[in-house]
């Protein structure tokens, strides 16, 4: 008696880097009171890209080793590079759409498709201006920067009559990392034999965040004129602004009012959400002259982890 399987495959090619130099710069971005980023030149775009095909076209490649459905993924790195190079847009959901739909159109074995852009950051680097003494931002030095970045990521079907549409997206500003010396709280939890925690009225925070998002309309971030466009650059002030200025009782409540704030802000989001690991460092000295002067270090290597999504109700 032969068993009935079912089965779920996807395959394709993740961390394909592109370096697109001389990209359209960002223009059309909508100030906000918590940044100063209005803009960027893209000199650089530089991103990771991810492609992931999904669907049954391709189950013989694995039931019968029949590859004449399976587009090679050195391909689609050849692909993906390639379109780099016709992009005329200036964000990284852009560059996702133009390749959701350029895939799909190109390839008919392709059904359905998962496409990822991941940050590589990089900062101008200063130079000396014309004036002594005067410093300016290079036009065309960079920086490798290996902290927090922007991701997306899109998801596209092509429907029977060969149209091409977008399914799912979400973009994010992930491993930020985060260490207020002064201002925090957590105090008032349960307490019972198992609480060795001591009250903190006032704490040092370190909290490593991700925070994600998703629109409400499609057309607010792929709309070229980027008049509803919500840049990472922003998304990370703002969080940053709500740390700096907010007493909070907990993680819980600072990503609470991190997610009023975003959606206030921002009536183009739909939801917004957040992992925050509590990193949290153990105090190992004080100075006994004045006390705000301390010494913190690593904690047990286990953390705390908080997460949080905020969703517009329809
Ligand atoms: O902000 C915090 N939330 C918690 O749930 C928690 N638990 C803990 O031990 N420390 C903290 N801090």
């Amino acid at each position: 008696m032969s068993t009935e399987l079912s089965f779920f495959t996807s395959y394709g090619k993740l961390r394909i880097p592109v370096y697109r130099v001389y990209a359209p710069p960002l223009v059309g971005i909508m100030p906000i009171p918590e940044s100063p980023f209005t803009g960027r030149e893209n000199t650089l775009f530089a991103y990771e890209i991810d492609v992931e095909v999904l669907g049954e076209n391709f189950l013989p490649a694995y039931t019968r080793g029949d590859n004449s459905h399976v587009v090679a993924t050195d391909s689609m790195k050849n692909f993906v590079l390639r379109q780099a190079l016709e992009f005329t847009g200036s964000t990284i959901e852009e560059f996702l759409d133009l390749l959701g739909r350029r895939f799909l159109q190109t390839y008919a074995q392709m059904e359905r498709l998962r496409l990822s852009g991941r940050e590589l950051p990089f900062a101008r680097v200063t130079v000396p201006g014309k004036e002594p003494g005067v410093f300016a931002a290079s036009g065309v030095l960079f920086n490798r920067s290996h902290s927090t970045y922007a991701v997306a990521t899109l998801a596209f079907e092509r429907d029977d009559s060969g149209s091409v549409s977008l399914l799912d997206h979400h973009c994010g500003q992930v491993d930020m990392e985060l260490f207020k010396v002064t201002g925090s709280s957590f105090s008032r939890f349960v307490r019972d034999e198992y609480t060795t925690l001591q009250e903190r009225v006032d704490r040092p925070l370190f909290v490593y965040l991700d925070v994600y998002w998703k629109y409400i309309d499609d057309q607010a971030f792929l709309a070229h004129d980027h008049a509803r466009y919500v840049p990472a650059e922003q998304v990370r002030d703002l969080l940053q602004v709500v740390f700096h200025e907010f007493v909070s009782e907990s993680i819980q409540h600072l990503v609470h009012e991190m997610g009023q704030r975003l959606l206030a802000r921002f009536p183009q989001l739909a939801e917004v959400s957040f992992e925050a690991q509590n990193r949290t460092r153990d105090e190992i000295v004080a100075s006994t002259t004045d006390k705000k002067i301390k010494v913190y270090s690593d904690p047990f290597s286990a953390y705390g982890v908080i997460r949080l999504t905020v969703s517009r109700n329809a």
